[in-house]
């Protein structure tokens, strides 16, 4: 039971417990408001009675003041069991999302594009927000408590009990066919926004290019069309909620007139008193109104159920999980008939088998779209593989725990991702508990002092959002400085040296020679020089492995290797000419 609210609603545990707390907190509220009703009938049929007058002004005082107590006392529960408790929540639902996120297969990623996901973070949780500090329990606790006031006056007089009742499950059913409605016009609303964010973050990110390619225009047409179609989502799915919710409350008010006129039958009959005729008046009028105040935010609750199954994805979304504690015995990296494909569709890598030792520099190499990529991140576990195995030392990394396992890799990627922090900081990425003197040297090792030293602050100098005030190759020798610092015994190099000039390649290549030594190393190079030195070279061509061997064996083959460095060797000595 607690397991599917959860899941319902997306809530921790916790969660699901202050979510059974505040509806029984509104309830209990919107019962306590009837009570006054109770009172004054009960005073009534006093005076009526005609019984003595001791005690009875005192009487009624007392109870007046023990009804606003009441009041005050569920006003008070019911704060604390919606307000605070959802901000609670909310707190627990951002970091398990974040968390999961971070546990979740790259694949994941792919199908997901960061417009949306920062949305699922942001947005949807706020809404969720909303929803449950306020929305949600005040329907439920309204259902609840309209049942309980329901029965009860069906203890009192059962015929004027039905007079004033029928029109609750009318009015359940026209919402019940508006949220099924609601919920496909929320869904069009919602891809709608998807598509308009994503247009706007991906008008903010090809900003250079459009102007590059003078296409800022028509782009920008496009991007009206998709505001557009938000903005008339947007009225049209408020007109659906309106059209619903208008005509639930009207159903709602005619609760009243036929409870008038059942009770006028039955008192002309002389079947009914005046004084029940009387309080059934009185409490019609009143039982319906947490429920219409609760449908007028029909709308939000039918669009939280969208932002539960956009949050449920991620929070129900299979993780990589591993065996704890490492066993590999050394670190060769081993492709045993491997094959892939992302997302289930085409297979990218078919067969893949080769060995990179430990203490050897292996190199991938292979013309575009080869693979090359897709096997350096197989070999970290990025994804899984979807046929044959990849070990480490003798341990299949499938079974190992994905955050240990990446205790043993540096990465040095082709995009470097680097954050609004100091030169220092961006460099201690690589090993959180890293002192001062070990970042510095890090540092100096993949030769960043040099411009380091024309930073305003040097080494505390910040460096902007994503590295803005650096240079392509200033970003990448940071990057190397990480892996420095890590100091992993598994290096992937992915193009690490490619946007460094011809200089500070040598330094970096000279570096790299150092911090390499005794380890596996798995390199991804364009340029046949850059691996000319390599010990093994594995040629990756359309997802199968073409030819490997040791470069000279690979030259003496004449096969792609071969042609492949004739090729760039004829390509050193290209230069740009108008024909
Ligand atoms: N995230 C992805 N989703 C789907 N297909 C992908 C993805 N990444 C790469 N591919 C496809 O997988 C194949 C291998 O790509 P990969 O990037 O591994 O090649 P590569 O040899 O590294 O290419 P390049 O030298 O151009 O970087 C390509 O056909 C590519 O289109």
């Amino acid at each position: 039971m607690m397991m599917k609210i959860q899941k319902t609603f997306a809530l921790s545990e916790q969660g699901a417990n202050d979510l059974i707390k505040g509806c029984a907190a509104c309830a209990l509220h919107n019962v306590a408001l009837i009570f006054p009703v109770w009172l004054l009938y009960a005073l009534v049929k006093d005076l009526m009675g005609g019984g003595g007058e001791a005690g009875r002004a005192a009487f009624y005082s007392a109870a007046c003041l023990a009804c606003v107590a009441f009041i005050l006392a569920t006003y008070r529960f019911q704060y604390n069991a919606t307000f605070l408790a959802t901000y609670v929540e909310s707190g627990v639902r951002r970091i398990a999302v974040a968390e999961r996120l971070r546990k979740i297969p790259l694949a994941f990623f792919g199908k997901r594009d960061l417009a949306d996901l920062t949305s699922v973070i942001m947005a949807d949780c706020t809404s969720l927000e909303e929803a449950f500090s306020h929305f949600i329990p005040e329907l439920l606790g309204a259902i609840a408590s309209t049942l309980l006031v329901g029965a009860g006056l069906l203890t009192v007089d059962w015929r004027m009990a039905l007079a004033a009742l029928w029109v609750a499950p009318a009015a359940f059913a026209v919402v019940g066919f508006s949220a099924k409605v609601q919920k496909r016009l929320n869904e069009r609303q919602m891809s709608a926004k998807m598509a308009c964010a994503d247009g706007i973050q991906e008008c903010i990110e090809a900003a250079r290019d459009l102007k590059a390619n003078n296409s800022e225009v028509a782009y920008l047409e496009g991007l009206d069309k998709k505001i557009k179609e938000v903005e008339s989502r947007a009225v049209i799915s408020e007109f659906g909620t309106a059209a619903f919710v208008v005509s639930a409350s009207l159903i709602l008010k005619l609760g009243i007139a036929t409870t008038a006129l059942v009770g006028a039958l039955l008192l002309v009959d002389g079947r009914l008193d005046l004084l029940t005729f009387f309080m059934f008046l009185l409490v019609a009028s009143r039982i319906y109104d947490p429920l219409q105040g609760a449908l007028q935010n029909l709308a939000v609750i039918v669009a939280v159920r969208t932002n539960i199954a956009r949050m449920n994805e991620i929070l129900y979304h299979p993780v990589q999980s591993g065996e704890s504690g490492l066993t590999n015995k050394g670190c060769d990296i081993v492709f045993d008939r491997v094959g892939f494909a992302y997302d289930g569709g085409r297979t990218v890598l078919e067969d893949i088998s080769f060995t990179a030792r430990q203490g050897e520099v292996t190199a991938l190499v292979g013309p575009s779209g080869g693979g090359k990529t897709t096997v350096s991140r197989l070999a970290a576990r990025f994804w899984d593989v979807d046929r044959g195995k990849i070990s480490v030392g003798g341990m299949d990394i499938s079974q190992a725990d994905p955050e240990e396992l990446l205790s043993l890799y540096a990465i040095v990627f082709q995009e470097v991702t680097l954050f609004d922090n100091t030169v220092m900081e961006n460099i201690r990425v690589g090993r959180k508990d890293a002192s001062d003197e070990e970042v510095l040297a890090a540092g100096r090792l993949a030769n960043c002092e040099r411009f380091v030293e024309r930073l305003p602050q040097g080494w505390q100098s910040r460096i902007g959002e994503n590295g803005c005030a650096l240079s392509g190759g200033e970003r990448q020798r940071i990057s190397i400085a990480r892996a420095f610092l890590k100091d992993a015994p598994i290096i992937l190099l992915d193009e690490a040296t490619a946007s460094l000039d011809v200089e500070n390649e040598t330094q970096i290549q000279g570096a790299l020679s150092r911090l390499i030594k005794d380890k596996t190393v798995l390199v991804i190079a364009h340029r046949m020089r850059t691996v000319a030195g390599a010990d093994k070279i594995v040629v990756l061509a359309e997802g199968r492995v073409a030819e490997q061997g040791s470069p000279a064996e690979l030259i003496k083959a004449r096969g792609l290797y071969w042609r492949m460095t004739s090729l760039q060797s004829r390509g050193g000595r290209w230069s740009l000419r108008s024909a």
